[in-house]
């Protein structure tokens, strides 16, 4: 709360449900801006600004699937041999800022525009790179990065040897994906290392949502007694704006009687509010595979004392390479293009004229839009875990040529659950892999990461390809076969309560006002209409920052 005169006990001007990237951000700046008014948030999880796995960034993933982590999972998805999918999600003051593995990155300033061109008037690249930016200060970057916002971003300061051959197998094997240094000004094609959310000035911690907005005072003091009980009843003067994220805040307008009538009448929810179709639909997310290679470095055992003492260490995290391409740049031959675009032309006819999915396809022209990622990522992050001790591959050095299909074409649902919709927890089902764009799209990024494993200098950094196992996947056959039983989620679920227009499925408007409301606005990831390539977060940190301009305003 900022308040110069508390308020009333239970009523606040604003109050924002979920204290995660997008909330904290946005309380903040509405804190700035409207001094008088009070902001209260409400997290369901705690504060932990002290917690070494959320702040020292070479423990990064370690709180996955632990006490700060919602856990939830998706339902078997039958694309995927019936596996379910974890899908963690941040239960902390900071949200998932807190648990996330750091990439900063940018989208192509297409795919921005794309926003505004299916009925978002003022939502393109030129506003959210402005908003973005004042979200940022990028230690070290080039010219138009943020200089003066509150999370830091720098380039990670450790390389480990082996990695220096990732830019350079790329940029020399495959001279159409040039060395990118500029990959964050709205053209991101290319090889390159992307920084990290990190604080040089702070330790060399992360920097998220949490520690890098609230005000010292509030931070130390985060047992701020609000009481939540069936009795309690907090009355907003002006408005309750739901950032709990793209999986709790579609469930939470169910739960308050706003969404589709036939899933709130089968939820016997009520009183059922207002009919809105698009609540809990329109879920993107990016699909992952990976191939994973032993490499012939060690790990050395005194890192962590380095940082003690204040030098660089692993356990600042390791740099990590990127590539950003498009179809052309990342298949054989034009044939292969061709054919990815023609499965997607058949996907799109399916989706009866969806503008979503039509974007998409426009999208897949663009040369500038990247279509696939590679992460060049130290450690043994594939499904087959690392070697178990005692076998002969324990105690070596593992890194993974991650890819991801930055623009899938399935989309899924999250619902409350008919069995209990106010206690558990909700029913995602992403539809992974629904269509045959999606399952050649990975099949082709798979070969993409083969190859670029096998050019020179990188062939000569690793022994052994791990996973899948070069003998054992050859055919496009047996690719798809691995896509089916190893294909995992990157973590980025948008869209659902996605900003457009009513007819077009819609749940807010472009000021994020949730349709049939005059005081309810969404602000979080599931406002994001059309996917981007980048990693969220930035494009979440400039939401709530173009959020609070527009609440500010509507304020006066
Ligand atoms: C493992 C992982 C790795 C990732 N890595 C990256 C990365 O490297 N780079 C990147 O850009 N993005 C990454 N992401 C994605 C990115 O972190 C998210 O897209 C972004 O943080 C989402 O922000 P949000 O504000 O929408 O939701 P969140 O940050 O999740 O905030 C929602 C908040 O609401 C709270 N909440 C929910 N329901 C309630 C309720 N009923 N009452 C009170 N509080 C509630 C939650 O506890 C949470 O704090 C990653 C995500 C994950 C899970």
């Amino acid at each position: 709360a900022n308040s110069a005169k508390p308020p009333p006990t239970g009523e606040y001007y604003y109050i924002i449900v979920g204290g995660g990237t997008a909330g904290i951000a946005l309380a903040t700046r509405l804190g700035q801006g409207l001094k008088e008014a009070s902001i209260l948030v409400i997290e369901a999880g705690p504060a932990t600004l002290d917690e070494d796995e959320i702040n020292v960034p070479g423990l990064k993933g370690s709180t996955l699937g632990g006490r700060y982590d919602w856990n939830f999972t998706t339902i078997p998805q039958i694309h995927l041999k019936n596996r379910t999918i974890f899908t963690p999600r941040g239960r902390v003051l900071g949200g998932t800022s807190a648990p996330n593995l750091l990439t900063w990155d940018r989208a192509s300033a297409a795919e921005y525009d794309s926003w505004e061109a299916i009925g978002n008037p003022g939502w393109n690249w030129h506003t959210m790179a402005a908003a973005m930016e004042k979200a940022e200060t990028y230690v070290g970057g080039p010219p138009g990065s943020g200089t003066s916002g509150p999370i830091q971003a720098v380039t990670n300061r450790v390389l480990p040897v082996h990695q220096e051959s990732f830019i350079a197998t790329v940029a020399r094997n495959f001279p159409s994906i040039p060395n990118d240094v500029d990959s964050l000004q709205g053209n991101p094609i290319g090889v390159m290392f992307q920084p990290e959310n990190i604080a040089p000035a702070a330790g060399y911690n992360r920097s998220y949502s949490a520690n890098a907005r609230l005000p010292p005072a509030r931070r130390t003091q985060p047992g701020l007694p609000v009481t939540l009980s069936d009795t309690t009843v907090l009355t907003a003067r002006r408005e309750i704006i739901l950032s709990a994220g793209a999986f709790q805040t579609p469930t939470l307008l169910e739960q308050s009687g706003i969404g589709s009538s036939s899933i709130l009448h089968a939820t016997g929810i009520t009183p059922q509010l207002i009919d809105l179709p698009g609540v809990g639909e329109n879920h993107q997310d990016h699909l992952r595979v990976q191939v994973v290679l032993n490499t012939k470095a060690t790990f050395a055992a005194e890192e962590w004392a380095k940082r003690v003492r204040g030098e660089p260490s692993f356990y600042d995290d390791t740099g990590a390479g990127y590539v950003f391409a498009d179809w052309k740049r990342v298949v054989s031959g034009g044939d292969d293009e061709k054919r990815l675009v023609e499965l997607a032309k058949g996907v799109v006819r399916d989706g009866k004229g969806d503008v979503g999915l039509k974007k998409k396809l426009d999208m897949l022209g663009d040369e500038t839009v990247p279509q696939a990622e590679v992460i060049f990522s130290d450690g043994c992050t594939g499904v087959k875990g690392y070697p178990p001790r005692g076998s002969p591959l324990y105690g070596k050095g593992f890194f993974a040529l991650i890819g991801a299909l930055m623009h899938p074409l399935s989309r899924g649902s999250v619902h409350v659950d008919p069995a209990d919709p106010y206690g558990k927890p909700p029913v995602i089902d992403p539809r992974f892999l629904d269509n045959e764009y999606d399952m050649a799209g990975l099949v082709e990024i798979l070969k993409f990461c083969r190859l670029i494993a096998r050019a020179e200098p990188l062939r000569s950094v690793w022994v052994d390809e791990y996973e899948p196992g070069e003998e054992l996947v050859q055919t496009d056959e047996q690719w798809t076969e691995y896509v089916r039983n190893t294909t995992l989620t990157i973590f980025h679920p948008m869209g659902t309560a996605a900003m457009l227009p009513r007819k077009d499925g819609g749940v807010v408007d472009s000021k994020l006002v949730v349709y049939g409301t005059t005081n309810l606005r969404v602000v979080d990831a599931s406002v994001i209409p059309v996917q981007i390539s980048a990693h969220p977060q930035t494009g979440v940190y400039g939401i709530a920052e173009r959020a609070a301009e527009i609440i500010i305003a509507a304020h006066h």
